[in-house]
């Protein structure tokens, strides 16, 4: 059986989590949404480990179980949907780049704002004193090169609904199911 690891990296807002939930459909396989398997481990939400721990105590929890997933998960097929700051971290980039085929979707700022706008709540990287737009912006100068250097393709999502993303992503490996 040929073992397919997606992996979908991209700003908050792109559509990382809602595009794994389609794929794993379309392709009949499990996924792993990151920021959920965290909040459940670690029993708080990701506000509530950002308020205890840090942007430092959450990169640390996130980076050490992206490398257990891939470790425990290595001839398992699996759809994983990161969250947008898993390339700020060096080793976490590294995983990524050499365990999963790791698919970057973009998308222009003003694309973002509107999936974000009613969706700042539990997303403590948009608090800033600047406003929303700035803020998307700004993330997106410092990380887009991180992106760029860990995926094997880019799927722009400006205008498209869900499904024709996750359509796109199976054709570009020329996924029919999990195990094709
Ligand atoms: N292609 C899309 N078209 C319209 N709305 C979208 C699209 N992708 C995501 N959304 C919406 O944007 C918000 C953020 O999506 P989500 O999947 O949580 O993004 P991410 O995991 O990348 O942060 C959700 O309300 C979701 O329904
Ligand atoms: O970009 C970031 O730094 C973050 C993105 C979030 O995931 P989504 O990209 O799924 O919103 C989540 O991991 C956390 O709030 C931090
Ligand atoms: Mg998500």
């Amino acid at each position: 059986m040929n073992v397919q690891r997606i992996a979908l990296v991209g700003p908050m807002g792109v559509g990382k989590s809602s595009v794994g939930r389609a794929l794993t459909r379309m392709l009949d396989c499990p996924l792993v949404d990151l920021d959920k398997m965290i909040e459940t481990e670690a029993g708080m939400t990701i506000r509530e480990i950002f308020a205890r721990e840090g942007e430092t105590g959450f990169r640390l929890r996130e980076s050490e179980l992206l490398s257990r997933v891939t470790s425990e998960t290595l001839e398992t097929s699996l759809v994983l949907a990161a969250g947008g700051g898993i390339v700020t971290t060096a080793a976490a980039r590294e995983v990524l780049g050499q365990h999963w085929t790791t698919i970057w979707l973009n998308a222009e700022p003003s694309t973002l704002l509107s999936h974000l706008q009613s969706e700042t709540n539990h997303r403590p990287m948009l608090d800033s004193d600047s406003d929303l737009l700035s803020r998307i912006v700004q993330l997106a100068s410092v990380r887009e090169a991180w992106y760029r250097s860990v995926a094997r393709f880019t799927v722009t999502v400006d205008g498209r609904d869900v499904d024709s993303i996750a359509r796109e992503i199976c054709q570009l490996g020329g996924w029919m199911t999990c195990s094709d």
